[in-house]
C-alpha cells in the first residue's frame, strides 16, 4: 500500500480498523456498505478502554452520511434518542448578556449577486433595528421551538435551511456496529499491545493483541481516539499543538432531566468564566458539559460551576475528559490513516468532530485504491484534511477573540492573544469590506462567518457599494416583506416536541 507498490490484485484490500468509537464504527459501516467489493473490514476494539462517548451535537452533513449508507432516519433517531437541530445559540460570548443563533441556513436572499448581509448592513447603519436573525428561517424557527423538514424548493423561504441531529453519543457507535456487521464487517474484542512494521518500507503489516492474536492487513485505520496507537505511537507522526490559541483542555460532563415544556431544536453554548458550557436537548434528557482551560480553573471549581448551572440535579456522576487542541502533521502516513480523535481535536464549540470523521471517510472512499495507492492519493487526502482543520481552527478562535469581555483572566487572554495570520486577514477583510473569504468547499461558508461576526458585534462600517443601488424605502419594504414571510412560514410549522412524537 505504500508508494507505487501494487496492492494484492487477486484479493480485496484487508482494512484493519483499530478502535470502535464513533470514528471506528462510522468508518467500518461506510466501507462495508460503500466498498464491499474492494475491501474486507476487520475492527478491533477494547471494551476495557471504552469510548469517549460524548459528542451529542452534529452538523447537517451527517444526514447525507445516514442516507448514503441506506440507514432509515426514523430508526436511527429512535435508537439514539435524537432530536432535530437548527443551529447553535451562543450566549455571553461577545459580551455578557448577548445572544445569537448561528443557524444552519442562509440569511434572506442575495439580490443582483450581492449578499443579503450587505443590504442589512446598509439599513442597520441607517438605524434599522431588526437583528439579522429575523431574516433566517432557521433562527426564527429555533427561537419558536418549531420544526419541520425543509421542502425541496430552495427558492422557497420556508425551505431555506438545513438541519442536523442531537443524539446520545453512547448509542451511535452500537447502532453503526449492527449496520456494519450485517454487511460483513468483522469485529474482534481485544487490547492492541503490539504493532509489527515492515523493516524496509516502514508500513504496518500486523497488529498483535494481548491474548497473542495477530491480525494482518494492507491498510490500517487508526480510530483509537486520543491514544493514537498507530499514527502517534507506531508511526510517530508529529502533533501540531494549537493550545496557545484554543486553551480549553478539559471538560466535565453531566446529564440532567429534561424540564417540562418543549424541546429546543438547537444546541446552546454559554460562555463561562474559563470556557463555555454546552446544553444539548435529547428526547430523554439534557446533555451538559463545561469545556474549560485548566490553566484558569480547577477541576473542582469547574464541576461546581457546571452542577450549579444545571436545571435539575445531575443524573450521573460528572465525567472528566482531557484533550489538547491540534492535529497530526499528516493524517495519512504510509499505510496508516487516522480518523477521529487520533487525527486531531477541536473543541466541540461548533460540533465539528463528527463532521471531520465523516469528511475523512468520504475522502477515503473517494481515494480508495482501485489497484494501488499513490503518493498523490495520500497528499491529496492530507491536503484536504489540513485545509478543513486549519479553517475550523480559525473559525473557533474567532468566537473567543471577538469579545469585549474582560471579566476573567481567561477572557482577557483570548481577547488580547495574537491570532493566526490567516484569521487576522479574514477579520481585516470583513471589517474593511464586509466580505467573507471565499472557498468553494468545506465547512462554514459565508452565512456562518456573518452569524458569528455580527453576533459578536464585529460590525463593518461599510458594505458592498452595489447594495446602495435600490431606493431606501423600497429596500425597507422588501426587508419587511421578507421578515413577515419568514415569520408566517414559521408560524405554520409544528412544535418541535410534537413533531418528534409524531415522527416516532
Ligand atoms: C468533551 C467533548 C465533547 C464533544 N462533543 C462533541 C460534539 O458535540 N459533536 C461532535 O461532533 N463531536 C464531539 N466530540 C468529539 C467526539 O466525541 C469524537 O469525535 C467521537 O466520539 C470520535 O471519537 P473516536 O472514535 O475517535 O475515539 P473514542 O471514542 O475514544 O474511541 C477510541 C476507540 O479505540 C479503542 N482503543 C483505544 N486503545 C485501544 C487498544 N490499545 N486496543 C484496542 N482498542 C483500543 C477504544 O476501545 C475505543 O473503542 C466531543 C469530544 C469531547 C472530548
Amino acid at each position: 500500500m505504500r508508494g507505487e507498490r501494487p496492492v494484492r490484485a487477486e484479493q480485496r484490500i484487508r482494512v484493519v480498523i483499530v478502535g470502535g468509537g464513533t470514528a471506528g464504527w462510522m468508518t467500518a459501516a461506510a466501507l462495508a456498505t460503500l466498498a464491499p467489493g474492494a475491501a474486507t473490514v476487520h475492527l478491533v476494539e477494547s471494551q476495557e478502554i471504552g469510548i469517549v462517548g460524548v459528542g451529542e451535537a452534529t452538523l447537517p452533513h451527517l444526514r447525507a452520511f445516514v442516507a448514503r449508507l441506506g440507514i432509515d432516519e426514523a430508526a436511527f433517531m429512535a435508537a439514539t434518542h435524537a432530536t432535530f437541530k437548527l443551529g447553535i445559540e451562543f450566549r455571553d460570548f461577545g459580551a455578557i448578556g448577548d445572544s445569537y443563533i448561528h443557524p444552519f441556513g442562509s440569511y434572506g436572499r442575495p439580490l443582483d449577486g450581492v449578499g443579503f448581509h450587505h443590504y442589512w448592513l446598509r439599513r442597520h447603519h441607517a438605524g434599522a433595528t431588526a437583528p439579522i436573525g429575523d431574516y433566517s428561517t432557521a433562527v426564527v424557527a429555533a427561537a419558536a421551538q418549531r420544526f419541520t423538514r425543509p421542502g425541496s424548493d430552495p427558492h422557497d423561504l420556508a425551505s431555506a435551511f438545513g438541519y442536523a441531529y442531537q443524539f446520545d453519543a453512547t448509542r451511535f457507535a452500537p447502532f453503526l456496529r449492527a449496520h456494519a456487521e450485517a454487511r460483513g464487517a468483522l469485529r474482534t474484542e481485544g487490547l492492541v499491545t503490539g504493532v509489527d512494521r515492515d523493516a524496509d518500507s516502514g508500513d504496518v503489516v500486523a497488529i498483535t493483541l494481548a491474548d497473542g492474536q495477530r491480525i494482518e492487513g494492507d491498510l490500517f485505520i487508526d480510530c483509537s481516539g486520543f491514544r493514537a496507537l498507530l499514527i502517534g505511537g507506531a508511526m510517530d507522526e508529529a502533533w501540531e499543538d494549537w493550545s496557545h490559541w484554543l486553551p480549553c483542555d478539559r471538560a466535565v460532563a453531566a446529564p440532567c432531566a429534561s424540564p417540562a415544556g418543549g424541546i429546543e431544536p438547537y444546541t446552546r453554548a454559554t460562555a463561562m468564566a474559563a470556557g463555555w458550557r454546552w446544553r444539548i436537548p435529547l428526547t430523554h434528557r439534557i446533555g451538559n458539559g463545561y469545556v474549560y482551560s485548566s490553566a484558569h480553573l480547577s477541576e473542582g471549581a469547574a464541576t461546581d460551576a457546571l452542577v450549579d448551572a444545571l436545571e435539575s440535579p445531575p443524573l450521573a456522576e460528572p465525567r472528566h475528559l482531557r484533550f489538547r487542541a491540534g492535529r497530526r502533521r499528516r493524517s495519512w502516513v504510509g499505510n496508516v490513516l487516522s480518523i477521529g480523535l487520533a487525527s486531531g481535536f477541536l473543541e466541540p464549540l461548533e460540533s465539528t468532530s463528527i463532521y471531520l470523521v465523516q469528511m475523512a471517510i468520504t475522502q477515503l472512499v473517494e481515494h480508495f485504491p482501485a489497484a494501488r495507492v499513490t503518493d498523490a492519493d495520500r497528499d491529496g487526502f492530507n491536503a484536504l484534511v489540513d485545509a478543513e482543520y486549519d479553517r475550523l481552527r480559525d473559525f473557533l478562535i474567532l468566537h473567543y477573540h471577538a469579545t469585549t469581555r474582560d471579566d476573567s483572566p481567561f477572557w482577557d487572554h483570548v481577547r488580547t492573544m495574537t491570532i493566526p495570520d490567516s484569521l487576522a486577514e479574514k477579520m481585516a477583510l470583513w471589517r474593511q469590506t464586509a466580505q467573507v473569504s471565499r472557498y468553494s468547499h468545506g465547512l462554514f461558508l459565508e452565512p456562518s462567518w456573518v452569524a458569528v461576526y455580527l453576533g459578536q458585534n464585529v460590525v463593518p462600517d461599510g458594505w458592498d457599494p452595489r447594495a446602495d443601488l435600490p431606493d431606501g424605502a423600497a429596500l425597507d419594504r422588501a426587508l419587511a416583506a421578507l421578515r413577515g414571510g419568514i415569520a408566517a412560514a414559521v408560524a405554520t410549522m409544528p412544535d418541535h416536541a410534537a413533531y418528534l412524537q409524531a415522527a416516532a
